[in-house]
């Protein structure tokens, strides 16, 4: 029986960055989460416990804190694209590395009806991420960048419906046709290629997403989220494919009779588990090879 080592990878996990542009007296800030990661023929350092190879996560870290300083941040994508290339000068033994970054969303406080110069809060969820994969070097370099959101919980009070469905001897669910429609999604887009505006076509993506979930009259989560992804590929012919995942937040009509009170659709009790999810991917056609491109995207791989 031969044992062997099998795919690995290592590298620098939740690295989180706040980094103040302070060149004026109205700062700028961006949080960022970083997770780095080296792939490639690391056998040495598993079976021998040989070093040699291996360029430390510590390293990676720091690579990370003086980047923000060096480069700069203009966008996830742009920082981990940079990030990627020079891990992978730094460490030759690596063939890949990936890079993947949450940014929590920080927006000013307003104060006297403007937005105070250096005074910050949190705005919860619906963070941008991206992940980055750069295989290769030099003629050889593929870089694929899929970017997307977590947790951006919206709901609809009317508008959903859900009827018509497979029924057997367990079902006893009711048919709606007029029901809350709530989830807190989960969203990843490919884009095809590096020559990519980040931040516009980011804003402009969330925004369409949104949009469209608030358009669309739902006969399900999944022709919503279908419609979503459908309409974001028109708009964006940079990016390739859009996957989702979403949980079906169940708000259920509580049911008030046993005191005499009336409820056309007003008082609900929300769920937190379980839940349905909701998950898939809206695709063009033609869309270029993803390579490495999902590689170790949480729920997404
Ligand atoms: O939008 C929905 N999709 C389903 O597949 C489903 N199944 C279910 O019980 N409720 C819902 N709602």
């Amino acid at each position: 029986m031969a044992i062997k080592l099998g795919p690995n990878e290592y590298g620098k996990a939740q690295v989180h960055l706040v980094r103040v542009y302070r060149d004026t007296d109205r700062h700028e800030i961006r949080d960022f989460t970083v997770s780095t990661s080296l792939r490639g023929d690391f056998s040495d350092a598993h079976i021998d416990g040989d070093q040699a190879a291996v360029l430390p996560t510590d390293t990676q870290k720091n690579t990370v804190f003086a980047f923000a300083k060096e480069k700069g941040i203009e966008s996830p994508e742009q920082f981990a694209l940079e990030l990627a290339d020079h891990f992978l000068e730094a460490a030759p033994v690596a063939d890949g590395a990936r890079i993947e970054i949450e940014e929590t969303n920080w927006n000013r406080i307003t104060v006297d009806g403007k937005g105070h110069d250096h005074s910050f809060v949190q705005s919860g969820g619906g963070n941008r991420t991206t992940v980055v994969n750069v295989d290769g070097r030099g003629a050889d370099r593929k870089a694929h960048v899929v970017s997307g959101l977590n947790d951006l919980v919206v709901l609809k009070s009317t508008g959903s419906e859900f009827h018509g469905f497979l029924k057997d001897k367990y079902t006893t669910l009711a048919e709606a046709d007029d029901r809350i429609l709530a989830t807190s999604l989960i969203v990843r887009w490919r884009y095809e290629g590096t020559d990519v505006d980040w931040n516009k076509t980011f804003d402009a993506a969330k925004a369409t997403l949104l949009q469209r979930f608030a358009e669309i009259h739902s006969k399900a989560l999944q022709q919503s989220l279908y419609g979503m992804g459908e309409t974001l590929l028109e708009q964006h012919p940079e990016i390739a494919e859009f996957k989702f995942s979403a949980p079906n937040k169940h708000h259920f009509l509580v049911d008030l009779s046993p005191f005499g009170v009336e409820n056309p659709n007003e008082v609900f009790y929300a769920a937190d588990r379980p839940f349905g999810l909701i998950e898939g991917t809206v695709i063009r056609d033609d869309s270029s090879d993803p390579g490495n491109a999902w590689h170790s995207v949480p729920g997404f791989c």
